[in-house]
């Protein structure tokens, strides 16, 4: 199966919305749709741990259409199921879920990067993904877009360093400020990798591509300049070249760098991003003032509102499409971060179902 024969696109407001269309309502998807807030998600991992799901593309296929079917025709997006954690993993570090993200060996200080692979044949060690990427493509049967992603080099840096989650990131800042140099050339070890991985999703099917720093706001403005943009820039330059030179369609691509208000004039101008995600820590609109009109925006209701009910999520969604629409532009509705495993499927549903309410133009 290529790229050119999957089977026709029936909705595509999601690849709209992402190259700057005002659409008919906004497409609509959430970060981690496909979690434990779903009871048909929890019965499978009953029986499979993470990672198998996420080696098996019968599993990982299985699991990225649940949402899809469960909320037919109110989401506009699926993703493919997976973790940002698979590339550390396939540079050669073990990565456990217990429940959360647990390195047994992290990279304590420059020496470890020895322990790394020289050089990471992708197709060997994240084939797996593609795979499942084809399945869902060929089984979503055009209902809608496919995304695929990866974390970007900062964040994963700091969980392969720390070994897991942080609050004070004491390992992760050790690096950087103890070993700028060395921390710059792995940061550039782990794009490189992104990029291989992006592009080789794109050939497999993916019709965006989002990457995830989830950590960028554990940085301030200056470090973030230093650390992390040079190296999201250096993806999304990147890929678009291979995209180009190996045939292979251009491909909308989002960037969401949590926490990093701060950075969304620079991200927006120069980032080389489609689609700038935002957290719920900025008004959309003081948003859409700071991007000006070249990006399309995506997100960002609080998803604790989730845990308010129906009166709370209709007025926070009313809110938001108010908004994201009284500027120019894209806007892809989401929530700020990933569905917590405690919302309710019902009310994750009446979100979809006032997001195509009170957007609608
Ligand atoms: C930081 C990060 C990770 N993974 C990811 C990020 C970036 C986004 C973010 O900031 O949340 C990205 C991710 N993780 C997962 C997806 C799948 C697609 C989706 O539905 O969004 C995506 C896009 C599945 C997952 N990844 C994980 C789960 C839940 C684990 C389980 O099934 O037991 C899912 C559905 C586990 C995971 N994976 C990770 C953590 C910290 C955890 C544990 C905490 C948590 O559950 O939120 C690392």
């Amino acid at each position: 199966m290529t790229t050119t024969n999957f089977p026709p696109l029936k909705n595509d407001l999601l690849l709209r919305a992402a190259r700057g269309e005002q659409t008919e309502h906004a497409p609509v998807w959430v970060m981690r749709q496909a979690g434990r807030y779903l009871p048909e998600f929890r019965k499978v991992r009953e029986s499979h741990e993470f990672f198998e799901v996420c080696r098996t593309p019968a599993l990982a296929t299985e699991i990225t259409l649940q949402p899809i079917r469960r909320y037919s025709g109110l989401l506009d997006a699926s993703i493919i199921f997976s973790d940002i954690l698979v590339v550390p993993q396939a540079m050669g570090m073990e990565v456990i879920m217990n429940p959360g993200p647990h390195f047994p060996d992290p990279l304590n200080t420059p020496e470890d990067v020895k322990r790394l692979k020289g050089v990471v044949d992708i197709d060997k060690e994240l084939g797996y993904v593609f795979q499942a990427i084809t399945q869902t493509r060929t089984e979503l049967n055009g209902e809608v877009p496919l995304i695929g992603f990866c974390g970007a080099p900062w964040t994963l840096f700091a969980y392969m360093i720390e070994g897991g989650g942080s609050k004070t990131f004491q390992k992760a800042k050790t690096w950087l400020f103890k070993y700028p140099e060395e921390s710059k050339a792995l940061l550039l070890r782990i794009a490189d990798v992104c990029v291989d991985f992006l592009v080789g999703q794109v050939k497999a099917g993916a019709q965006l591509l989002q990457v995830f720093d989830s950590w960028a706001g554990e940085l301030s403005p200056y470090d973030f300049d230093q650390f992390s943009f040079p190296t999201l820039k250096h993806i999304s330059i990147n890929v678009r070249r291979r995209l180009a030179e190996e045939n292979l369609p251009a491909t909308p691509m989002t960037v969401f760098a949590k926490g990093a208000n701060y950075a969304l004039a620079s991200i927006a101008a120069n980032g080389g991003y489609d689609v700038v995600g935002l957290d719920w820590c900025i008004d959309p609109a003081e948003a859409r003032r700071i991007v000006g009109d070249n990006v399309a925006l995506q997100g960002n209701m609080d998803p604790g509102v989730l845990y308010g009910g129906r009166d709370a999520i209709e007025a926070a969604v009313k809110r938001m499409s108010q908004g994201f629409r009284a500027g120019k532009g894209g806007w892809i509705a989401n929530l700020g971060h990933g569905i917590a495993p405690g919302v309710d499927p019902k009310d994750m549903r009446w979100f979809l179902e006032c997001v195509h309410k009170y957007s609608a133009l």
